[in-house]
């Protein structure tokens, strides 16, 4: 049976959309019928991420579709704007669905940890958040248009991790955020979200030591 096409009228915006996460969730989105603008600071890596979403390359079922690829750093507000001014020129309209999956990290224990690797961190992790969820919210309130905001937090926003300071912080900064903006936009319509995941095998997860995996698996394995 053909699978019910539930976003068909939906425009996404995703941001990390070239890596990980990001790309999975345009594939699926664009799966159940959305529109997708894919976002990444990488804007070729966000372009390929297109080149999944119907036509060459395609990803089995999902619909031939008006997709497009932007380039912008979400830590810069300036190009954050920007970044909301071209998805309304090139859709004519805001996007209803928005999923913030762009973030890095720059792990240290937090007695070598640089000024630099917080300022980092919380700039494109937390501000970055701030900046693309502020923007969609203003086109969409000022459109008169209901939404679904989605950010990406992380289970170590919870609960901590071991030479995550600053990343820990910055996605229980998220988990904040998104609770206050669901709180102020419910009345217009809008819902907001986050998602706390555990381990994805990402390019993000390369980074980690083989010999911390292999004690985070034995403390699971324990526990
Ligand atoms: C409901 C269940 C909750 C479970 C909570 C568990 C949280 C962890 C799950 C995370 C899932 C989500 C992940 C996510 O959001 C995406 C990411 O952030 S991926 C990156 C995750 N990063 C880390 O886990 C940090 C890994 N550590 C490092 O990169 C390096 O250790 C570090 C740069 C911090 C320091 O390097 P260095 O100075 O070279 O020291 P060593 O690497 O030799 O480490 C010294 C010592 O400390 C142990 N260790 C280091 N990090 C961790 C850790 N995260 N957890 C446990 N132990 C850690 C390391 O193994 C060494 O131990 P020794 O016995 O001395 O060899
Ligand atoms: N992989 C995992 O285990 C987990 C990941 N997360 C979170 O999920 C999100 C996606 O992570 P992954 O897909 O694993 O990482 P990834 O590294 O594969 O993808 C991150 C993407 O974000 C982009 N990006 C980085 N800085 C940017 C900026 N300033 N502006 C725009 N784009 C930027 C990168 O170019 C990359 O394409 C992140 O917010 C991460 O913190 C949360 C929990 C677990």
């Amino acid at each position: 049976m053909a699978t019910q096409l539930r976003l068909r009228s939906a425009l996404a915006l995703i941001t990390g959309a070239g890596s990980g996460i990001g790309r999975a969730v345009c594939v699926r989105l664009a799966r159940e019928g959305a529109t997708v603008a894919a976002c990444d600071l990488d804007g070729a890596a966000a372009r390929e991420t297109l080149g999944l979403l119907g036509g060459p390359g395609n990803v089995e079922g999902v619909p031939r579709g008006a997709h497009a690829a932007f380039q912008a750093d979400v830590s810069e507000a300036v190009a954050t704007r920007r970044l909301l001014e071209q998805v309304q020129v090139c859709f004519s309209r805001p996007p209803s669905i928005v999923v913030s999956c762009a973030g890095i990290i720059r792990d240290g224990f937090l007695l070598h940890m640089s000024e630099d690797d917080w300022d980092k961190v919380i700039s494109v992790n937390l501000k970055g958040i701030f900046l693309v969820t502020q923007a969609a919210a203003q086109a969409l309130v000022s459109n008169g248009c209901h939404g679904s905001i989605i950010n990406i937090s992380s289970i170590v926003g919870k609960v901590g991790n071991m030479g995550q300071t600053n990343y820990a912080a910055s996605k229980a900064g998220v988990i904040g955020l998104t609770q206050t903006v669901a709180r102020e936009l419910g009345r217009h319509g809008i819902r907001c979200n986050s998602v706390l995941p555990g381990f994805i095998t990402t390019p993000m997860m390369q980074k980690v030591p083989q010999k911390v995996l292999d004690q985070m698996w034995q403390m699971w394995s324990h526990s």
